[in-house]
Parts: C-alpha cells; structure tokens; sequence
C-alpha cells in the first residue's frame, strides 16, 4: 500500500499502529495533521485485527453520515437494540416550563454558588481551576434539573477556617452586583458578541471531539472515498475547526466576528460545518438551553470578577472522548473595581 506524504507509515503486519500509539499524547492535534491527506484519510490497522478506519473532517462527508444516509451510520452493530432516550426526551426539550427551569436553576446556581465561590476566592487571593470550577456548576445544575436535588458541590471548595472576610459584607456587595448581571440575563439572546464568541470556542474546541459511527452497507462518500459495509468512520469535529478549507485562511485564530454579519446578526453556518451540537436526526437537544447556560455563567464571571491566566500554565487536551484539559485551568479572579 502506498502511503500518501504526510499520513503515518503503513507497515507490514502492523499496518499504521506505530504512528498511532506515537501520536497517542497528542491525538486531536494529530487528526489536525493528517489535514496533509485533504479532508479525508483511511487508517490501516493491524493484519487481521479489523481497526480500520476512515477519519474524516470534511463538511460534505458529516452531512452525508450525519443527515441524508443517516439510517446507513449506526453508532455501532447493538445500537438500534438499546433503549433509545431520544424519543422520550424529545417532548421534554421542547417544553418551555422545562426550558424555563434550566435557566431558572443556572441562574441561581450563579447566584448564590458560583459568584460567592470566586468572591472568596478573590478575596482570599487564591489561584483557582476554573475547569474544575465549572464542571462543579454544571454537575450541581444537572443534578438539580434531573433529581431536584442541589449537591452543592461548589460550597465543597470552601476552606471554613480560611474564611477569613466578614460574611456580612460579602452579602452586601453580592445584593449590589446581583442585579447588574441579572438584568442583563433578560436580554441573554441580544448578547451577539457573547454569542460569536461562545461559537469561536466552540469551534476551536468542541466539547465532544470525535463522532464515531459504523456503515451497515457499503456506500460512497461525498468525496469519492469507498466504505465498505462494516467500516468504522470517526468524523473529528475537532479537525473541522481547524481546517483552512472550511474555514479559511485565519482558521486557527480566535475570532469571534466571523461569526457576526455585517448587520450585526449572529451569522448562520450550517450544522455539518458547524458540528459541535452534531447535526441531523441526533442534533444536541440542549443546543440552546447550553447557550442559555454558557451565557449566563459568562455574564456572571465578566461582570463581577477580571480573570487571569496563572503565568506559565500550560492548557492542553486531555486524551478522552470528552475535551479535557489534561492539568485544568489555572486562574487568579479579583473583584471587578466599581461593582
Ligand atoms: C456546550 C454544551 C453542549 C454540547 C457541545 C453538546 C453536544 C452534543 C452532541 C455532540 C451530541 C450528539 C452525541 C452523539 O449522538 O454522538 C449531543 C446530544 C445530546 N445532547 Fe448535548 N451538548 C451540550 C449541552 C447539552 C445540554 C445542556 C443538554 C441538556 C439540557 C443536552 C442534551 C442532549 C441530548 C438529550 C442529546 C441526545 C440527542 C440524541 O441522541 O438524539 N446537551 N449533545
């Protein structure tokens, strides 16, 4: 088998597993790599071991796996036979009342968990993980919305005897700045900027990386690849980000405007280019009720506190099927001055 510049060697017997284990501790930014191949690229297992695969990134492949032959791309052989959530969800997500309940209970998870918990950690002058910090809010908010009950894993944060500011104070400051963000929680989906820029990370770092799925019959791809029936296919949404021919010349540069038209508008991109909420019959159905979340954390850490990067921290991906950061997100907050 020839092996295309770029791609990992094909080697006997072993077929690409060496430059695949190589490449383990780095394996997003290695899908971004293979971008040498086009958009499309065919990894050769081990003899006989049956880990081949198809990697793609190309818009026009996910449209054709995600939407238009989407009864042909299984999660996997069992997939149809399991219980499948999706149906009994489905009325949920659509409801306002429960619509109305997620953003109630982000809210007040904000209010009275997150914001006091950087407060004392401002005050405190203490370094904190904001990954940590918001995988906690999001853990107590599910909770809340699928038990009812709070786990308060935020509070966990709190030292007692460090505690070392007056209580009463602290509630003060909280009734003054409280208002602000929540008044601007009214107008969460005028925030366009927020909006754009909420997409650029999205894009940049999707939180679910890969999509994997499994041809039940042989097909054609878009961009003339073969699948045979049987054939594992990863769509990395990570790579898609990062792709100069999806997303043009500036693609791996943060830059919220290129999601706002010049009216002002928050601009369109179609799902399959846009694939963090994946597309077609299994689109996320939080998609907005996470923008209403994102936002409502974002308005409550922008207008309370100025947040800075710990100086020499390195942020890097984490090898999981969700992203990660492998060493979290060393940060110091301090009180915004006039709030
Ligand atoms: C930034 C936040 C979020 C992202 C990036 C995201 C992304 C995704 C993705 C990629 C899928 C497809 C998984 C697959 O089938 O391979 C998915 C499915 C789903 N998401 Fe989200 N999600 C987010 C937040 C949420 C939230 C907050 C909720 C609920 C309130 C939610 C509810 C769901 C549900 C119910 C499905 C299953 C859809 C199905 O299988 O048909 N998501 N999400």
């Amino acid at each position: 088998l020839n092996t295309p510049r770029g791609s990992p060697i094909n080697w006997p017997l072993l077929g690409m597993l060496p430059g695949l284990v190589g490449n383990f501790h780095r394996l997003l930014d290695w899908t971004v790599d293979l971008r040498l191949q086009g958009l499309t690229f065919f990894f050769k297992g081990p003899i006989l071991s049956k880990h081949d695969f198809i990697v793609t990134c190309d818009p026009a492949n996910a449209n054709h796996i995600l939407k238009s032959a989407f009864a042909n791309y299984q999660k996997g052989p069992d997939f149809p036979k399991i219980f499948d959530p999706r149906k009994a969800a489905h009325g949920l997500f659509a409801e306002a009342k429960f619509r109305g309940f997620v953003a109630e209970t982000s809210k007040g998870n904000a209010e009275r968990a997150l914001v006091p918990m950087l407060t004392r950690a401002a005050e405190l002058g203490e370094v904190v993980d904001l990954e940590d910090v918001l995988l906690r809010f999001t853990f107590n908010a599910s909770c809340k919305i699928v038990t009812g009950v709070d786990p308060n894993c935020l509070s966990e944060q709190e030292v007692p005897f460090a505690r070392v500011f007056d209580e009463a104070e602290e509630v003060l400051a909280l009734r003054r700045v409280t208002p602000m963000w929540c008044w601007k929680l009214m107008s969460l989906r005028g925030l366009v900027y927020l909006h754009a820029a909420l997409c650029e990370t999205l894009r940049l770092y999707p939180p679910v990386p890969f999509n994997h799925k499994w041809a039940a019959k042989a097909d054609v791809l878009p961009s003339g690849v073969s699948v045979e029936a049987g054939t594992r296919i990863l769509i990395s949404m990570y790579a898609m980000g990062r792709m100069e021919r999806v997303w043009g010349k500036d693609c791996e540069e943060f830059r919220p405007e290129r999601w706002i038209t010049e009216r002002g508008r928050i601009k369109y991109e179609p799902s399959h280019k846009f694939l963090a909420f994946n597309a077609g019959p299994r689109t996320c159905l939080g998609k907005d009720m996470a923008f209403t979340q994102m936002k409502i954390v974002a308005a409550a850490m922008i207008y309370n506190f100025e947040v800075e990067a710990v100086e020499g921290h390195v942020v890097e991906p984490k090898l999981s099927i969700i992203l990660h950061m492998k060493n979290g997100f060393l940060a110091k907050v301090r009180k915004r001055r006039g709030y």
